[in-house]
Order: C-alpha cells, then structure tokens, then sequence
C-alpha cells in the first residue's frame, strides 16, 4: 500500500494501490461471473439491498466484496495489519454499487444523498479516470481527480455533502494542461476542453470498473420504543 493525498476539497482524500493487481484481476472476473444490469449508459451491479430514506433491509455481501470492505474498516483486533480507517468497525460498509464504464461512458453529476451515511469509497478497477466535482449547483467545476486504478477515493464531509461528482462522458482525459487551458481554469472556465485542445496531453479511456463502498442506513426494527421516563 503507498500513501494517501488529501485534494482541494475538504473530505476529499485519495489513497493508492489499496489493492494488489492480483486483486485487482480476481476481482474484476468475480464481478463479470456475475450478473449485470443495463443501466442507460452504463452497466451496474447492486450488493447489499436496496437503500432507503427510511433505512435499507441488509442483504449479506458476497465473501469476495465483504473482503474488500474490511480492508478499509478499522481493526477489530489490535494488530490487525493493513487496514484503512475509513470506515468504523462498529459501523462496516453494507452496500457495494459496481459500476461498469466503457469509453465514452460516464455518469451525471450528483451528490450520493441522505439514503447513505455520509462517507463513500469508490475502489477504480481496470482502468484509470478523470471524476470532477462541481458547486452543488452544477454551475462550477472545481477540481479535477485523477482517479488511478487500485486507487480509493473517500469523499466525506464536505466532499459529500457540498458538491456534486461525476464523470465526463468521453474517449479521453486530458492528464495535463497547456498554459493556455490552464489559465481558463484558473479563471474558473469548466473543463470543456476534455477532448478538443490539440495542445493538451491526453490519456485515452478504457474499460472500468467502480465499487462504491457505503454504509447505506439501517432499517430501524420494530421492536418496542423503551422510554427512559
Ligand atoms: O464510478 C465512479 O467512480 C463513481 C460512482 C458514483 O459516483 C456512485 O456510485 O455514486
Ligand atoms: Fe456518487
């Protein structure tokens, strides 16, 4: 495991090759044994039960993504080596949303919403990205994170609740800047130039695959209320 990058945004922190390629490989084979679902531009696979306002019925995650999920909760067990603190191990991740993008695919920006507790680790698997996080209004991007496969980006606090994320639709991401593009986005220009300045360096796109790792909130039971009066 290498180190972790904290990014301009408040809650916003980037850790590297939390998973081996091994991993990396097993995982991806596992998830494509497995089912996935037409989404409209894009394909999804959803773990964990279907999350609520109101509080989600947990369904128990597969071995294989239960694993993954420990490896960013805090220890039980002093000891307990190679552990991520990013969730707490009283309250584990239950939900794992794996997303599927091919070139050109992306998803809309949004915030992730009140069904969830306000933390989230997205694992990227396959391929590396360009995620870019905007004012709540969508009006304004504010940053661009280049999000490297075997990576983990958390968004709490701020990250999760005061702006929105998403994922440019496009064939390539542009890795870095001509003066020219720069000085836009220092102007506070959005990040249009995705694929069209021939000054620009340019990664090309190619197959990935995300796990949303949450902790959807919990169904509250309907056991009798005890009053402390
Ligand atoms: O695939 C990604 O990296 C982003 C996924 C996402 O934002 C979500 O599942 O809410
Ligand atoms: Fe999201």
């Amino acid at each position: 495991m290498t180190g972790c990058q904290a990014l301009e945004i408040d809650g916003l922190v980037l850790y590297a090759n939390v998973i081996s390629e091994q991993q990396e490989v097993a995982l991806v084979d596992q998830l494509d044994a497995r089912r996935w679902k037409e989404i409209s531009g894009r394909r999804v696979q959803t773990y964990g039960g279907l999350p609520h306002e109101k509080g989600m019925v947990e369904v128990p995650l597969p071995d294989f993504l239960q694993r993954v999920c420990s490896v960013l909760t805090s220890a039980e067990i002093e000891g307990e080596r190679g552990r991520l603190n990013i969730f707490d191990a009283n309250s584990p991740p239950n939900h794992v949303l794996v997303n599927e993008y091919q070139p050109g695919q992306g998803i809309q920006h949004h915030v992730d919403g009140p069904c969830y507790e306000p933390v989230a680790a997205i694992i990227s698997l396959g391929a590396d990205t360009q995620m870019t996080f905007k004012t709540i209004d969508g009006k304004r991007a504010v940053t661009r994170v280049d999000l490297e496969r075997r990576s983990c980006l958390v968004m709490s606090g701020d990250a999760y609740v005061q702006y929105m994320h998403g994922i440019e639709p496009v064939m390539r991401d542009c890795v870095a800047s001509c003066e020219k593009c720069t000085s836009l986005q220092h102007e506070g220009e959005t990040n249009d130039h995705h694929e069209s300045c021939n000054e620009c360096e340019y990664r090309a796109r190619a197959r990935r695959v995300s796990l949303t790792i949450r902790r959807a909130k919990k169904r509250k039971g309907f056991g009798i209320k005890l009053s402390n009066t």
